[in-house]
């Protein structure tokens, strides 16, 4: 702490969530931004890189090593896979508890995670440590971990939208097809062929079909919580918007149900989530942008006999930086809701 505030860092402060993280901390009540990196920009004014900082945060970049010598209380890394497992295992002795924004741990065993990222893991002890951080399930266990594995953006929304369902055990785990969609921000901030206006614009496609890696991130946290084991058919699409996915996930009850008996199942599970909105109709990303907030639409198909649950999310918030937020306030027993007030932006 530092007089009454809480000394934190974030790792890779030049990229899209780094830089929403910076954002969001900034005007954080309980929480003092100590250093930002990166290493490609290291010495250089923060808002020269993004100039909306301008006279908010000038701070200037330092490279991520300043770290091994800093007292803090939280450190944010938001990286890419197979970097941020080197900075955890480099910084594992330290009090300093840790939020992770990258995958490297949010798997349950180096076998899986090599399976479906396709790296070594090297710093395979990080596995029994990290919690999955998604606050509205694991509340009480984000409390207690000082290395928090902060969920996948798609994943976040995909097992936000169907929870209610799992939990109770109320549909075949074999049933789910989650069909999402999500904006650009997600690809990170370098350009690349995918991400290149004229492949962007006026465009929509699929991507990852059958072997994307949140796959298997949603269904080890569907299996845990229903107690069996489900098999997801995940398909993301790339939409032509600079931020928010849109998940419509489609599911049959192995019980009987009705319009009302589904809506009352997903109020009742929500009803202490500040964060979560259940909604009378379909939510659209601009519904949330820019917010902590989490839109569900579930709607009883009685002519199919399937559930179909819409949810939205901004990717770079409730899918990242406001959810590392949230987990570090559950971390250092702070109001949840703390510098997370922000009224989703529209139009
Ligand atoms: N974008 C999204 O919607 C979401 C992203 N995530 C995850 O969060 C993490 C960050 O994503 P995002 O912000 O989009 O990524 P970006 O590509 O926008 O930023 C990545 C950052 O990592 C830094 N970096 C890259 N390589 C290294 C390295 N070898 N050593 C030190 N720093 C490095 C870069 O800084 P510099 O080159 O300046 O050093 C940059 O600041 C990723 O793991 C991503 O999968 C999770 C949920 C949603
Ligand atoms: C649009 C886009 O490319 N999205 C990224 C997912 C977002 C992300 O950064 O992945 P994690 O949530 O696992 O960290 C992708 O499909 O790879």
């Amino acid at each position: 702490m530092k007089g009454s505030k809480y000394k934190v860092a974030i790792v890779g402060a030049s990229g899209f969530t780094g830089s929403e993280l910076t954002r969001l901390l900034a005007g954080h009540p309980h929480v003092e931004i100590m250093h930002i990196t990166s290493e490609s920009h290291t010495g250089k004014p923060f808002s020269t890189l993004h100039p909306q900082f301008l006279k908010i945060v000038d701070k200037e970049l330092e490279s991520a090593s300043v770290i091994d010598n800093a007292d803090l209380d939280v450190i944010f890394l938001a990286l890419p896979h197979g970097v941020s497992m080197e900075f955890v295992k480099r910084w594992k002795d330290k009090k300093t508890k840790i939020i992770d924004l990258s995958g490297d741990f949010r798997l349950s065993t180096p076998e899986v995670y090599k399976s479906w990222y396709n790296m070594d893991h090297s710093y395979t002890d990080g596995f029994e440590k990290a919690i999955y951080g998604l606050p509205e399930l694991m509340g009480e266990k984000v409390k207690n971990s000082s290395l928090i594995a902060n969920p996948g953006c798609y994943p976040t929304a995909s097992i936000l939208s169907v929870a209610p369902l799992f939990a109770a055990n109320l549909v075949d785990p074999d049933s789910l097809i989650i069909d999402a969609k999500s904006g650009l921000t997600g690809a990170g901030i370098k350009a690349s062929a995918t991400t290149h206006f004229s492949n962007v614009n006026d465009n929509f496609k699929a991507y990852g079909i059958g072997i994307h890696r949140h796959t298997v991130e949603i269904e080890e946290q569907l299996s845990a919580l229903s107690g069996t084991t489900a098999t997801v058919q995940f398909t993301p699409h790339l939409i032509p918007a600079d931020r928010g996915i849109l998940v419509t996930s489609y599911s049959k009850p192995k019980v009987a149900m009705d319009s009302a008996k589904l809506k009352s199942i997903y109020e009742e599970f929500y009803k202490d989530k500040h964060f979560i909105r259940i909604r009378e109709t379909a939510p659209s990303i601009k519904d949330v942008r820019g917010s902590h907030y989490c839109d569900i639409f579930p709607f009883w198909d009685s002519r199919t006999k399937r559930i179909i649950s819409i949810a939205a999310i901004d990717n770079l918030l409730k899918g990242a930086a406001s959810e590392a937020v949230h987990n570090m306030n559950l971390m250092l027993g702070l109001d949840e809701q703390s510098g997370l007030n922000q009224i989703p932006l529209r139009p």
